[in-house]
C-alpha cells in the first residue's frame, strides 16, 4: 500500500500541531516517525489511520483519496504504547478479536481463525501461550500479542505509536528487531512513532525527521545521519559537538576550530561535529584530554579546548590509549549551518 500525504494541516485551537506536511510511503516500506515531544508525530499517525481529520490537504492511500474515511474503511492496524490487550480474554482470543467481531460472509469459520491465531504466534514467537491471560505475560511479550492482534485482520498498513515506549532498554532492543523481522516477513507497509533516534535509525528503511509540525527532512538512516539537512536534524540524530561562531568567506571559526564553510553566508553560525569526526592531528588545535570511558567497543573521550570548549571525541580503543594529557586534534567532517 503507498501512502500520500499530501499539504496536510492541523490545528488544536490555534496551535498547528502539523503545518503543511508532504511525504509518500512506498509500498513495504518501513517508516519511522522521528522528533521530539510535541512535535506533532502521533497527530501525523492518527491523520493517516483515520483518527484524526486534517484542516487542509489529502491523505491518500494507493492514490484513492481516504483524508475523511474511517479507520475501519482504511483497514489500519494499530499498536499503541500501552498493552490494550482484553484482561479478560486469552491471548488467542485477543489476537483473534478483529476476525471474530467480523460478520457474515466476511467472518472467517472457527477453524481458519484457529489457524490464523496460530501463524501469528508462531510469527512473534509466543507458540504454546495463546491459552494464557494477559496478566500471565510480561510487558514485551503483551506487545507482541498486540502486534498479532493488528496483524490478525491482514490490515493494508500496520501503524505504531511508540510500541516500545513502556520496556526496558533490553526488551525494547529485541522487540525492534522482531519487529523488523516481522514487517520483512509480512510485507505489510509499516509506520511508527518513536523519539528514540537509535530506534529509529536501527529499524526504519527511512526516517521522517519532525520538528514543530513539519518534516525538516526525510532519507535513509545514513542519509539523516551523515548528510542532516538542518542545524535541527544535526543536533538531534546522532551525538554531535556543537560550537558557536562566525563565518566568514567560507570559513568557519570558533576559538582554535576552524572548518571550510563553503556555501555558508558571512555571519554568526553553528558548527556541529560528531564525535566520531574528531581525530589526532599534529596540524590541528591544542585541547587537554579530562577523562576517557569505555562504552562497548570505542572509548569516548572528554576534553578541553584551550579557550574552556568541553568536547566529546570518539576513538577505539587502542586510538583512545593516545589521548592522554595535551593532544592535538582536528575535525575531519563537520556540518556548519549559519545561526
Ligand atoms: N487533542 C488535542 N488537543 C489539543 N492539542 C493537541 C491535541 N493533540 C495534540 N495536541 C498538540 O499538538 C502538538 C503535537 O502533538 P503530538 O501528540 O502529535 O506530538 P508528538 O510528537 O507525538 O509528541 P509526544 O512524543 O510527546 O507524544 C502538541 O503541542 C500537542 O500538545
Amino acid at each position: 500500500m503507498t501512502i500520500s500525504i499530501r499539504s496536510v494541516e492541523k490545528k488544536f485551537g490555534r496551535y498547528p500541531a502539523l503545518n503543511k506536511v508532504d511525504l509518500e510511503i512506498a509500498d513495504g516500506e518501513l517508516l519511522a516517525l522521528l522528533g521530539p515531544s510535541g512535535s506533532g508525530k502521533t497527530t501525523l499517525l492518527r491523520t493517516i489511520a483515520g483518527l484524526e481529520f486534517p484542516d487542509e490537504g489529502q491523505v491518500l492511500f494507493h492514490g484513492e483519496d481516504v483524508t475523511y474515511a474511517s479507520a475501519a474503511a482504511r483497514r489500519v492496524g494499530f499498536v499503541f504504547q500501552q498493552y490494550a490487550l482484553f484482561k479478560h480474554m486469552t491471548v488467542a482470543k485477543n489476537i483473534a478479536f478483529g476476525l471474530d467481531v467480523r460478520k457474515g460472509k466476511d467472518k472467517p469459520s472457527k477453524i481458519e481463525i484457529a489457524k490464523r491465531v496460530e501463524d501469528l504466534l508462531k510469527l512473534v514467537e509466543l507458540e504454546g501461550l495463546g491459552q494464557r491471560y494477559p496478566s500471565q505475560l510480561s510487558g514485551g511479550q503483551r506487545q507482541r500479542v498486540a502486534l498479532s492482534r493488528a496483524l490478525a485482520v491482514q490490515p493494508s498498513v500496520l501503524l505504531l505509536d511508540e510500541p516500545f515506549g513502556a520496556l526496558d532498554a533490553t526488551v525494547r532492543k529485541s522487540l525492534r528487531r522482531e519487529l523488523r523481522r516481522v514487517h520483512d516477513a509480512t510485507g505489510v507497509t509499516t509506520i511508527f512513532v518513536t523519539h528514540d533516534q537509535e530506534e529509529a535509525l536501527e529499524l526504519a528503511d527511512r526516517v521522517a525527521i519532525l520538528n514543530r509540525g513539519s518534516i525538516e527532512q526525510i532519507g535513509t538512516p545514513d542519509q539523516v545521519h551523515d548528510q542532516p539537512a538542518s542545524a535541527f536534524v544535526c543536533g538531534f540524530v546522532g551525538e554531535a559537538n556543537s560550537f558557536a561562531g562566525e563565518v566568514s568567506s567560507g570559513r568557519f571559526s570558533a576559538g582554535a576550530l576552524a572548518l571550510p564553510a563553503s556555501g555558508v553566508p558571512d555571519g554568526a553560525a553553528t558548527a556541529y561535529v560528531r564525535p566520531h569526526d574528531f581525530v589526532l592531528d599534529d596540524a590541528g588545535f591544542e585541547v587537554r584530554v579530562d577523562r576517557a570511558h569505555i562504552q562497548g567497543a570505542l572509548t569516548t573521550v572528554n576534553a578541553t579546548t584551550l579557550d574552556g570548549r568541553r568536547i566529546e571525541i570518539s576513538a577505539s580503543r587502542a586510538e583512545a590509549a593516545r589521548f592522554q594529557g595535551a593532544v592535538r586534534v582536528a575535525a575531519r567532517k563537520a556540518h556548519v549551518y549559519a545561526a
